[in-house]
């Protein structure tokens, strides 16, 4: 399994080594005259090196509490604390740099820009993030992901697990101290979904905060930390229920 990302990231002022804090964020949407509560009451912190996992069925809440932590969403009630910056009420000047140099993001269905080469989906995330000299750092976290043999092709060119470790080299080359990823095994089948959750893990463990969005409760087992969630509601927080395992020990 190629290296971890090593290059030390921009530390949370020393008086918060938290790098995530929600206080009791709920989120509500208006769908006609209906209310629908996504969220609510839900407090958590994430510290460097954690890897979380927020576990929850269908429709719990899921996506809509990795979107308050990567700013694409706010809150209704509660605050955002993510990176040492109140992301509650910043501006949209604030959050455009939030998202730049907080968070990186690793979806399920990869996302890659079906006209960009591997190299330039990777240097994208690079790029974004204002890195100096974004096509090294793209072939250096590539090469990290085991597909330094790759860089040429366009995501129809590559399997569904390498076009996964291309999103992942596309997060890791922005250098952000936060990868949030949503269903990031979801379209994999078992074999290439245990190399992606190898990368995340050892991704965290390079100072990163980490935290994956599942209803996979065998993957839950590799967390630090197990947030589980219904109806929007945090009803478990804790090390993984089944208990921890190593990722080569997982089977589902
Ligand atoms: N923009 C929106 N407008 C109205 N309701 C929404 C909106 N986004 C989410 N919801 C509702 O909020 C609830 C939580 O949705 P969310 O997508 O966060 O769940 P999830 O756990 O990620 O689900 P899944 O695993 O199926 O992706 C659902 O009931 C959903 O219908």
């Amino acid at each position: 399994m190629p290296l971890p990302d090593a290059r030390p990231v921009t530390p949370a002022p020393a008086t918060d080594k938290v790098l995530i804090r929600l206080e009791q964020v709920g989120r509500r949407y208006h769908v006609g005259d209906s209310e629908v509560v996504a969220l609510a009451d839900v407090s958590l912190e994430v510290r460097p090196e954690e890897l979380v996992v927020v576990l929850g069925p269908s429709g719990s809440g899921k996506t809509t509490l990795l979107n308050m932590i990567g700013a694409l969403d706010s809150p209704t009630e509660g605050r955002v604390v993510v990176a040492g910056q109140d992301i509650t009420h910043a501006s949209r000047k604030e959050l455009f740099a939030f998202r730049r140099h907080g968070v990186s993001f690793v979806f399920q269905t990869f996302n890659l820009f079906p006209a960009l080469t591997a190299l330039e989906n990777a240097e994208f995330g690079a790029d974004v993030a204002e890195r100096p000299d974004p096509r090294t750092v793209a072939v250096e976290m590539l090469e990290r992901v085991g597909l330094g043999d790759r860089l040429g092709h366009f995501p129809h060119e590559l399997s569904g697990g390498e076009q996964q470790r291309v999103g992942i080299a596309r997060a890791l080359a922005s250098g952000n101290p936060i990868l949030l990823a949503d269903e990031p095994t979801g379209e994999l089948d078992f074999q290439t979904g245990v190399q992606i959750l190898e990368l995340l893990h050892a991704h965290a463990h390079t100072g990163r905060a980490v935290v994956i969005v599942t209803h996979n409760r065998e993957i839950a087992r590799i967390a630090d930390r197990v947030v589980e969630i219904s109806s929007g509601r945090v009803v478990r927080v804790g090390p993984p229920e089944e208990g921890q395992v190593e990722i080569s020990d997982l089977r589902w």
